[in-house]
Order: structure tokens, then sequence, then C-alpha cells
């Protein structure tokens, strides 16, 4: 396996370029999600005011420090906020600028405040209508036909329904246009280790999986699935599906949000309920666990995580990490060559990772040279972050 120590650091990705795709996130689709949780909730002059300071702040103004008596302000000590407080949003490192966008915009909200805001997911409107929307319900149908199959072909629908759930998530339909598909001159998966996965998880009952989850809704809903197939088949004895602390990126699911879908399930007709019931059984004997551990929010690589969520993580059979924000945690949120070897950016992480992605940021590794020449030649750079293409990569 290639050591982390061979491979030279890339440069951080800044959003203070602009043209690029992380200058549009910070100069575009935040001001959207202002818009769009202005509308979300009849909320109250003074948080309509929080949000007007908000919105200055982050596209003509600098970094505003958090409460005083601010409930998480050590952690962003700790996560580095002296030294980006009074920077403009756009020369800090674009994954701390990102987080701590959406930490700010509950703060405006009043997410935090004792009161009766506190709580209130400014999201979750949106993240109900794509719960119970008619594309869920088709999906969910499909489980009744999907029954017949053989074994292997049902792993692997509800693998791939997992990954390319992905596509699904709300902050990125903002940006990109809909319904694009991979042009044929480039496989959809630009890297399959599902061979590997599929291999760390026999079916001996013993593994214990932790799944790192991205987006609620469409995306949360297949996650569920297969985690409800591998613990019916006995791939794996025991879960631990990792969520976020608060609302996060539009659509990131809590643990609201699972309850949610959950609810979703047992409520459908066909196959669907079957998968929620193994599922709600499962989280009452404790075989399925919901943890929502404070760095799930943090604006830093998965190398910087505390000790005690390394440890859980090391003690994992394997742990399936969704998404595309949560795969630059994972390799780093780096410009790096596309054929950095994804063995070498993982090093740190504490035991087997699988990476389910579609590609939606400039971040990108472990490609061969032959794919990446052959996404180059048909789309020019647009293949890393039009989420047309997607990606299941192993370090075992
Ligand atoms: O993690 P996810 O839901 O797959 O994607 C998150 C995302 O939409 O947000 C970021 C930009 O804000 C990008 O990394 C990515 O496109």
């Amino acid at each position: 396996m290639p050591d982390r120590s061979d491979t030279p650091l890339a440069p951080v990705l800044l959003g203070n370029e602009p043209g690029s795709f992380p200058h549009s996130v910070l100069a575009e689709r935040h001001p959207a999600i202002i818009r769009q949780v202005r509308e979300s909730f009849p909320y109250a002059p003074q948080q309509h005011r929080a949000l007007d300071a908000l919105l200055a702040s982050c596209t003509k103004g600098v970094i505003e420090p958090l409460p005083a008596d601010a409930y998480d302000g050590e952690h962003w000590a700790s996560w580095g906020a002296d030294a980006c407080t009074g920077r403009t949003w756009f020369d800090v490192p674009w994954l701390w600028s990102e987080s701590y966008f959406y930490r700010q915009l509950l703060e405006a909200v009043g997410y935090f405040t004792p009161g009766p805001w506190q709580g209130i997911d400014p999201f979750r409107p949106s993240k109900l209508a794509e719960l119970d929307s008619p594309e869920t319900d088709e999906e969910l149908a499909a489980l009744d036909a999907l029954a017949d199959r053989p074994a292997d072909e049902q792993d692997r629908a509800l693998l791939h329904g997992s990954l390319w759930g992905n596509r699904a998530d709300l902050g990125f339909r903002m940006s990109a246009a809909q319904g694009e598909a991979a042009t044929s001159k480039t496989p959809p998966l630009v890297a399959d280790d599902s061979e590997t996965l599929w291999s760390l998880l026999p079916h001996s009952g013993s593994a214990t999986l932790c799944l790192i989850a991205d987006n609620a809704g469409r995306e949360l809903v297949p996650d569920l699935l297969l985690i409800a197939r591998l613990l019916t088949q006995g791939r794996v004895g025991r879960a631990l599906l990792h969520v976020k602390p608060y609302p996060y990126y539009v659509s990131d699911a809590t643990h609201a949000d699972v309850l949610d879908a959950l609810r979703r399930l047992t409520k459908a007709p066909g196959a669907a309920a079957t998968y929620g019931r193994v599922l709600w059984s499962a989280m009452t004997d404790g075989r399925l666990t919901v943890r929502a551990h404070p760095f799930a929010a943090a604006p830093l690589s998965y190398a910087d995580m505390p000790g005690d969520l390394r440890e859980e993580l090391a003690a994992a059979t394997l742990t399936l990490v969704k998404g595309d924000l949560n795969y630059r945690r994972l390799v780093g949120d780096r410009l790096w060559p596309p054929t950095t070897p994804f063995t070498a950016v993982t090093a740190h992480f504490p035991g087997p990772v699988a990476a389910l992605r579609t590609l939606k940021s400039d971040v990108i590794t472990g490609l061969d040279a032959r794919t990446e020449a052959a996404l180059v030649a048909a789309e020019g750079q647009k293949w890393r972050t039009g989420g047309t293409h997607a990606l299941i990569q192993v370090r075992t």
C-alpha cells in the first residue's frame, strides 16, 4: 500500500478564485440558501435581521465570531476559529468557510437559542417534501420486484441505490443542471472497488459496519435499505449510523431525519415496510445505533478526528463514507492530481474504509491515467463537479 509520506501534499482548496467551483458556492450558493431559509418558515423580524447580517458578512464582509456563550465555542476554537475570524470567507480554507456558514445560519434563525425556534430545522420542509415525493414512491415500489431477484443482484442494486442516492442532494440542485447524463464515451463509475467491498463483508454475521451518512431524504432512504439488507443477509451483525448533530449543508441527515425516513418506510406498502420493520427492530434491540458526534460537523479532515471517534471507527469491520463532502474530508480538501493513490491519502483512517460518492466538487483521487484522460477528452473538467459520475473506492 503506498504510504502517505510518499505522496506530496496538493494545495488546499480556497474559494478566492472567481470562476472556480468553490468561489461560486460562496458567492452564489450561500446567498441562495439564505433566500431559501427565509422562505421556509415565518421567521420573526430579528431573525430576518440576523440573516441580513450573515448575508452581508459572507458576501462582502469578514468572518465574525460566535456569541461568547455559544455552547460549542470551545469546539470551534479548537477547529481554528481564531485564525479565521476577521478574514474574508473567500480567503480561508473552503471547507472551513462552508461549514462555518451553516453554523452561523443556524445561529441567525435561533436554532441554538432557548425559545420557540430552538431545534427547528430550517431545511425540514424541503427534506420532507423530498421524502413525500412521487420519486420516493417509485423507488420504494421497485423493491417489490427486486425481492424475486438472485441475492447478489439484490446486494448490488441496494449498494448502487445508496451510491446514486447521493446525487439527490438539495444544495447541489441549486447550482447544477438536473438530469444530465454521463456521456456515452465515459463510464458512469470512474472507479469500482465493489468486489473488495463485498469481500470485507462475508455472510458470517460478525461484521460491524459504520455508515457515515450524508443527505437525508432520497439518499438516506437507500442508505437505510442497504443497512437492512446487510443485517438480514448476515453480512453485518451490528451497524452504527453516523449523522450530523445539527442541520448542515442543506440536506445532511440528522437523527430526526432518520426517524422521518424510518416512518416513511414502515408506512409504505409492500416490501419497503418489511425493510422498515427490520430497521425498527434492529434499533430497538441495539443492532442498529444512531450516533451524532460533534466532529461530524467539523470543518476538518477525518485525519484530524478525535480519539473517541477514532477508537469507534477502528473497531469497525468497514466504514462506509457517503457523499461528496465526506469524501473531501476523507482524502483531504485539496486539488490532488486525480491519479494520486486513494490508499495513500486515506492511510490515516483507523480501519478499512469505502467511499461511495457521486462527483460534485473538484476533489478526486484514485483514478487510473486512462480513465482520467477519457474523462478530460470527453468533458474537459466538467466531470469533476457535474454529479453525473460516481465512484466506489475501498482501502482495506
Ligand atoms: O456531500 P454531498 O451532499 O454529496 O455534496 C455536497 C455538495 O453539494 O456541497 C459542496 C459544495 O457546497 C460540494 O462538495 C458538493 O457538491
